[in-house]
């Protein structure tokens, strides 16, 4: 594709509330999004994905499209976020991995050595030409409501790769960090690559924001953070700085490396729930006086949505008032929302997110 293609498939969406509280504007509501917001919780969706591997249901542009916008028409969010997985890239590519149902991605030759890092496929960017081709079907469908793309940013994508899939601890992963940092930023270094390739494939189709999801990022210090993962997670956001969309930065557990993670270079920090808004903004205002005050993401927890009206009412006043200590407030969850989650609930969140002061 080429470069004017790039500049003409992306909708120009000057009064969209997310996009005018990234660039830390006065929007006319507090935009609302949830992480998760396609999936298990919505009938519609256990329906349409009757039958078909997750995998394969995110090469299906119809389908993605479909998903991505289930949640935009029911609970009237003020983004899409395209439906996919931060291992598609990794199995375009041609890794051999699956996402198994109630455990999460599951790779068969597990990376361990420098030679299994060597070994690893560059991904092309035609190998995702559907995920373009769903980008493209969503911003017609779409109206007025931006649509965010995403990547899985290099520790988590590597913490999948290591454990050969999901891990509490992350040993294995330490392990190759602490002891071979050469095959560590080798596959870190490849894996922002990946990112940086299937994010840059996702804005040259149309999207209107991207998120980096560094979901487990919290399990570092913010030492080894610095020293481990941040450049190669900087090296991502510097490569989309000329795009021209906002960039959010998300990661769970991540209350002590706030500052470093928004030193990666994003527009918007993703705060998960165990952290106030107002003093996850404080963190971020008294390290870094230079820096313009943040836009922040959040926080709203998950596990809210399963209590009674009164207090999901009582805590998205709080954090809508929390939120006010930023230069813009994306209202969100903590983390993703709960397979289990009645989606009566997040249709009301989504009404008292609006009904409160931008
Ligand atoms: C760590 C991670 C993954 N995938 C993702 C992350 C980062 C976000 C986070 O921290 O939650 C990102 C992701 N995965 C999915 C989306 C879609 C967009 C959205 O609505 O947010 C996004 C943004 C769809 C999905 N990705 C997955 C599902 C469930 C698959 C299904 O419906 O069968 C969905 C809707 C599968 C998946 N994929 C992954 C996990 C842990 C799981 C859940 C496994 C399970 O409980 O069955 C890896």
């Amino acid at each position: 594709m080429t470069n004017a293609a790039s500049v003409s498939a992306r909708r120009d969406l000057p009064e969209a509330p997310l996009l005018v509280a990234a660039r830390g504007g006065s929007p006319s509501r507090t935009p609302v999004w949830f992480m998760r917001q396609a999936g298990r919780s919505l009938p519609e969706y256990r329906k349409v994905r009757e039958g078909i591997p997750m995998l394969r249901s995110c090469f299906m542009p119809e389908l993605v499209c479909e998903i991505t916008m289930q949640p935009v028409r029911r609970h009237g969010v003020d983004a899409a976020i395209l439906f996919s997985d931060i291992v598609v890239p990794l199995a375009a590519a041609g890794v051999d991995l699956d996402i198994v149902p109630g455990t999460g991605p599951v790779v068969a030759n597990p990376v361990r050595s420098i030679h299994d890092v060597e070994k690893l496929p560059v991904l092309d960017p035609e190998q995702v030409a559907p995920v373009a081709e769903a980008v493209g079907l969503l911003t017609k469908e779409l109206g007025e409501t931006p649509l965010i793309g995403f990547a899985g940013a290099p520790f988590t994508l590597a913490s999948y790769l290591i454990e050969g899939g999901p891990s509490r601890n992350h040993e294995r992963t330490k392990a190759l960090m602490y002891s071979d940092p050469a095959a560590w930023h080798a596959l870190l270094g490849h894996l922002a690559d990946m990112a940086l390739t299937f994010l840059s494939v996702q804005v040259q189709a149309g999207v209107d924001a991207i998120q980096l999801f560094d979901s487990w990022a919290g399990a570092l210090s913010e030492r080894d953070y610095r020293e481990f993962v941040l450049p190669h997670s900087a090296r991502v956001f510097a490569g989309l700085a000329d795009a021209g969309v906002p960039r959010i930065h998300f990661g769970v557990g991540t209350g002590e490396l706030l500052v470093a993670m928004r030193e990666a270079g994003n527009d918007v920090v993703g705060v998960d729930w165990r952290v106030p808004l107002d003093a996850a903004v404080n963190r971020l205002t008294s390290a870094r006086p230079d820096l313009p005050k943040p836009v922040v993401q959040g926080n709203l927890d998950p596990a809210v949505l399963f209590s009674g009206e009164d207090v999901l009412e009582r805590e998205i006043n709080r954090i809508g008032a929390e939120g006010r200590a930023a230069a813009g407030h994306i209202f969100n969850l903590g983390h993703g929302v709960l397979p289990e989650t009645d989606p009566g609930k997040i249709t009301r969140a989504v009404e008292l997110v609006h009904g409160l002061r931008p």
